[in-house]
């Protein structure tokens, strides 16, 4: 979609366009209100602003919408989709990647309390492990900044992508 047509969509169809960019429907309000945007890179460069704002609410919030890594997205819907092509990665895995990544997956849920979250587009299995691991030694405050920004990468993809 153009900017020129997102600018015309009514509310409604406006939300239903960005919806699976992220499950924060303060986020998505808000960039629907900031129209008419002058391009799409003032529309990505708003989108991102607006999730600068961002804190532990709003991670919990869209965590929900987001499988496990190496977790295989099910349900048809567009989330569900985008998840299974974001980490296709992992689709390819061998059996001892996708082991440890299951290990990995529940040492940091024990330690923080919710999902690893990492943008998985572009990224091989191996990375993502030894992000896992990486990320594994912060401090609390440390993690939720890294989450956050994570969050905000795969949320301005899926955006960057719907405009293209
Ligand atoms: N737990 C996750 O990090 N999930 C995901 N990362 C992505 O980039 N897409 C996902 O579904």
């Amino acid at each position: 979609m153009d900017i020129d047509g997102f600018n015309q969509l009514s509310v409604d169809e406006a939300e239903a366009v960005i919806a699976h960019c992220v499950a924060i429907a303060d986020w998505r309000r808000g960039l629907i209100q900031a129209r008419p945007f002058a391009s799409t890179a003032a529309l990505l460069a708003e989108a991102d602003r607006l999730a600068q704002g961002w804190q532990a609410a709003e991670l919990n919030q869209a965590l929900a919408a987001h499988p496990r890594i190496g977790e295989r997205a099910s349900g048809a819907d567009k989330e569900a989709r985008l998840s299974r092509n974001e980490q296709s990665a992992m689709q390819q895995a061998d059996s001892a990647l996708k082991q440890a990544m299951l290990q990995g997956n529940h040492e940091y849920e024990q330690r923080f309390g919710r999902v690893f979250l990492i943008r998985a587009k572009g990224r091989s299995g191996e990375e993502m492990l030894a992000e896992l691991r990486r990320r594994l030694n912060n401090d609390e405050q440390s993690e939720q900044q890294e989450a956050l920004s994570q969050l905000r990468e795969i949320t301005l993809l899926r955006l960057k992508e719907t405009m293209e």
